[in-house]
């Protein structure tokens, strides 16, 4: 058997047999642990699809033919199977290959995915297109359960269903999201899984047809009047029929002869199609088959064990934070619910749920959902939290300004990963909320500079009678000591006389390194912790003008519209100057925090440098 950096793929799996096939996968996985468990990323989503990768790659003639993974985590093995299995070492890494489709990687990755729910959409418009054009390959969009719970897969299936196009869906089905999937539809998904009858009456057409060599049309033909014929008596009303689609399942999706079987007969099938494919999350790695929410995104890890290695310190995450001191306010507050969207784990609410399990909602992959749901239960007189991931909650603009800002309800958005989040890249770092959100009548942001501030923020939340959105980032909460102090416009840390710098959230800890840096140039330097984005403080900021005839922001936002732009907005009648630093107009790529700091000229070193040229130009 040949090495997997020795193969031509995909072309060399046309010519394989089945058992070379089945051999394939055995390697793919070890491939798969062994990378992952160096370099970190998603490890369970990939190992269940390694059979329905490589049937897909077996039946479908990519490039020509076009495959749309939803979100994307899970095209690890496309990425093997297109030829990238040498990237590996570089995964998720600075200069390295993505974790997602990239279209600017592969040709075989027609489009870039990161945020759920999107794939069918995408897929609807690529064969309108194709269908105009009078073209007439095959186009496919693989979805998971998880993000079937999102709406716009919805909106997509509605539009679709009705069309004469040509459009195979495959829903890859393994029961989870990050955590088990929740809500109708995943229980609808259940039902199906459990009937297995379909199943057994289409082994028994194959065993029929199995003298027939290849799968010929007209033996596609054939099956497809008997599924038509039948499928009633095995399923009333299967909801993606109802839709429009012709459903073919389910099918398991660790059975490479059935995929390979079934994916040639969706193929050939006129009219959009919906394949239900039953995967098992972690398949063939025992860690991550019993705990698969543990391993669907990991760090590195010890293969032999399935221990994760530790990351970082003792310190708690922001997450981690906001969950707890959210769960002790609940104790007294009996108004207080909390929101999730899928994300209750990564967003620290995991022990609010298990504490208040009826006042915990997670609504599925369905930001959009979860705003106007918290704008509900704000109106009939709860306080509702709803933790979202910065770059998910960019779903719920619309609600977030007319369902709760224009009412002025109660909501509080706690939004992690706010600012860069790393390895994940250009599809995850959170770096527009200050400017999607800074604009929003009745808005209030607060942007914690440590792990005590955002305790405060949230006891402060609750006490305002309108949305308040905190905003904070990924990973540990850093301790500064600033969180003895109540909430009340910005906190002037020490007055400066050529620049003071207002630093928001976590930028403050930047700003005591730049300020060191200005001061042992001679510069005296200032530094203000913003706190409160919005609302600006205009009287401090007025006041900080006064002082030094020079302001500079930092924020982990991007420059355009945010914390800094508003604030020089705020004082152009003045005759101070305001440098802004953060990030560029422009997509940031994935690598270590760090080094895209460094890289974008944000690390303390370089702004201390900039402002001091900037001084240097106007003495
Ligand atoms: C809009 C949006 N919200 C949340 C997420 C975070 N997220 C990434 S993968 C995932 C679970 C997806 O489940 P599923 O589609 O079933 O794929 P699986 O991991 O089970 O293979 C979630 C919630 C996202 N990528 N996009
Ligand atoms: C694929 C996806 O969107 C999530 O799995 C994301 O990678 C989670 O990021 P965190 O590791 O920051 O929770
Ligand atoms: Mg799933």
């Amino acid at each position: 058997m040949k090495k997997l950096l020795e193969y031509n793929f995909p072309q060399d799996l046309k010519d394989m047999t089945e058992n070379e096939l089945e051999l394939l996968s055995y390697e793919i996985r070890d491939f798969l642990i062994s990378n992952i468990s160096k370099t970190g990323g998603h490890l369970a989503s990939n190992l269940g699809v390694v059979e329905l990768s490589i049937a897909l790659h077996r039946v479908f003639n990519t490039p020509e033919d076009k495959l749309i993974w939803d979100v994307g985590h899970q095209s690890y093995v496309h990425k093997i199977l297109t030829g990238r299995a040498g990237g590996f070492d570089t995964l998720r890494k600075f200069g390295g290959m993505s974790g997602f489709p990239k279209v600017k990687e592969s040709e075989y990755d027609t489009f870039d995915t990161g945020h759920s729910s999107t794939s069918i959409s995408v897929a609807a418009g690529m064969a309108a297109a194709r269908d105009l054009a009078g073209e007439d390959y095959k186009i496919a969009a693989i979805i998971g359960d998880g993000a079937l719970t999102g709406g716009l897969a919805y909106e997509a299936m509605n539009n679709v269903g009705v069309s004469k196009t040509n459009l195979v869906v495959i829903l890859n089905d393994n029961g989870m999201s990050i955590a088990p999937n929740t809500g109708g539809v995943p229980k609808y998904l259940r039902k199906l899984r459990g009937s297995r009858k379909y199943t057994d009456f289409k082994k028994r057409i194959k065993k029929n047809v199995s003298e027939i060599p290849g799968i010929g049309k007209g033996v596609v033909a054939g099956m497809q009047h008997m599924r038509d014929s039948l499928k009633y008596a095995v399923l009333d009303g299967i909801l993606f029929e109802e839709l429009g689609f012709k459903y073919f399942g389910p099918v398991d999706g660790h059975d490479m002869e059935d995929l390979i079987e079934t994916l040639s007969m969706a193929k050939e099938v006129e009219g959009p199609v919906f394949v239900h494919v039953i995967t098992k999350k972690g398949k063939g790695y025992k860690s991550a088959e019993e705990t698969p929410s543990k391993y669907h995104g990991t760090g590195p890890f010890d293969p032999t064990t399935g221990r994760q290695h530790k990351n970082g310190g003792s310190a708690p995450s922001y997450s981690e934070v906001f969950g707890n001191k959210l769960t002790e306010m609940a104790k007294t507050n009996k108004k207080i619910v909390a929101i999730g969207a899928a994300m209750l784990e990564g967003t620290g609410l995991k022990g609010f749920k298990v504490k208040y399990p009826a006042r915990t909602f997670d609504v599925g992959i369905a930001e959009g959902h979860a705003v106007t749901f918290a704008a509900g239960m704000a109106s009939g007189g709860y306080r509702p939290v709803v933790a979202i991931y910065s770059t998910f909650l960019q779903r719920a603009y619309d609600q977030i300004l007319e369902d709760v800002c224009l009412q002025n309800l109660p909501v509080v958005f706690a939004i992690d990963r706010a600012g860069i989040v790393g390895a994940d890249g250009e599809t995850h770092h959170g770096m527009f909320d200050l400017s999607y959100l800074s604009h929003m009548p009745n808005m209030t942001i607060l942007a914690p500079a440590d792990r005590g501030e955002l305790e405060n923020m949230l006891e402060y939340a609750m006490t305002l009678s309108g949305p308040c959105a905190i905003r904070y980032p990924r990973g540990e909460a850093a301790d500064l000591g600033y969180g003895q102090r109540p909430i009340e416009g910005s906190l002037v840390l020490e007055e400066g006389g050529d620049v003071e710098i207002w630093a928001a959230g976590n930028m403050l800890s930047a700003g005591f390194l730049v300020q060191e840096a200005l001061k042992k140039r001679n510069v005296a330097a200032g530094l203000v912790n913003a706190r409160i984005v919005r609302p600006l403080d205009q009287e401090a900021i007025s006041a900080s003008a006064d002082r030094t005839g020079l302001i500079v922001t930092l924020e982990d936002n991007v420059i355009t519209g945010g914390f800094g732009e508003h604030l020089a907005a705020a004082m152009m009648e003045s005759p101070v100057k305001v440098l802004n630093f953060g990030w560029p107009d422009s997509f940031i790529e994935h690598g270590s925090v760090e080094q895209l700091y460094e890289k974008y000229g944000l690390d303390p070193e370089s702004i201390a440098e900039r402002i001091c040229e900037y001084l240097e130009k106007q003495a």
